[in-house]
């Protein structure tokens, strides 16, 4: 088996080992993702995965794949999995926790099929921002990141990819009764609220201080 196979089977292996805990986060383009994605973060232990972001430093990192992720993404484009998956996958290594936000993927079905059949993973449940189109629009006009992509006219397109190629994703695991829709047009403390609703009562930082302190109690009454 050649280096690079084996690295992959490797990475695979420990993941699996892991049993890692895997959410996707999906929604049009400028519907929270990723504004959501850094509030669970602080709240609940995950590691966000950005596939764009992570498309995005591949770019920057000057690799071969560079030009042709850079051409699609200016495009409005959905990058063929088998990158998307190798960047996900080192993230996912490299990050040392089990549990995963996967922000903006898989945006087609090649994306999931593939992520299912290279990893073995099927996400616990699936989070989907519902947003209307005008609202996005408004929000990706005055995101002022410097994105190549947030023009009027290759937004336009991502809109198209995302009601042609992405929402059938999110129908399929709808059927699983995997997707949990949230009203992602009002404001971002409320969106949150809903979104904690949906974690849990269960914040893992409250509950770990609680079994400490339950630890020690425990101990005290024995001493
Ligand atoms: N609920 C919201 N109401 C108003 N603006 C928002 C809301 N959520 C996010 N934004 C803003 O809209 C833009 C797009 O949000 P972002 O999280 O990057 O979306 P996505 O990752 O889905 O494209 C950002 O400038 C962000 O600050
Ligand atoms: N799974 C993915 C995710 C993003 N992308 C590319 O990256 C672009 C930006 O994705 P993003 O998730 O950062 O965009 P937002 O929805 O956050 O605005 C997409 O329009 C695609 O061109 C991809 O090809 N495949
Ligand atoms: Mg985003």
């Amino acid at each position: 088996m050649g280096t690079v196979e084996a690295a992959n089977k490797d990475a695979n292996g420990s993941l699996l080992e892991k049993n890692p805990s895997v959410v996707f986060v999906l929604g049009g383009p400028g519907s929270g993702k990723g504004t959501q994605c850094a509030n669970i973060v602080q709240n609940f232990g995950y590691t966000h995965l950005s596939a764009g972001d992570l498309l995005r430093a591949e770019i920057k990192s000057g690799s071969e794949n560079g030009t042709m992720i850079q051409n699609m993404i200016k495009e409005g484009k959905i990058v063929p999995s088998e990158v998307t998956i190798k960047l996900l996958q080192k993230a996912m290594q490299e990050s040392g926790n089990d549990k995963f936000l996967i922000d903006g993927f898989p945006r087609n079905e090649e994306n999931r099929a593939a992520f299912e059949k290279v990893t073995g993973i099927e996400p616990a449940f699936v989070l989907f921002f519902d947003c209307p189109e005008e609202e996005m629009e408004r929000r990706l006009l005055s995101r002022n990141q410097g994105r190549e992509d947030d023009n009027i006219e290759t937004i336009r397109k991502r809109f198209k990819v995302f009601l042609e190629s992405s929402l059938p994703v999110i129908n399929y695991y709808d059927a699983k009764g995997k997707v949990r829709k949230i009203d992602a047009a009002r404001p971002i403390e409320e969106v949150f609220e809903t979104v904690k609703a949906i974690f849990g009562p269960k914040n893992d930082k409250v509950i770990s201080v609680l079994v400490a302190c339950s630890i020690v109690s425990h101990f005290v009454i024995i001493v």
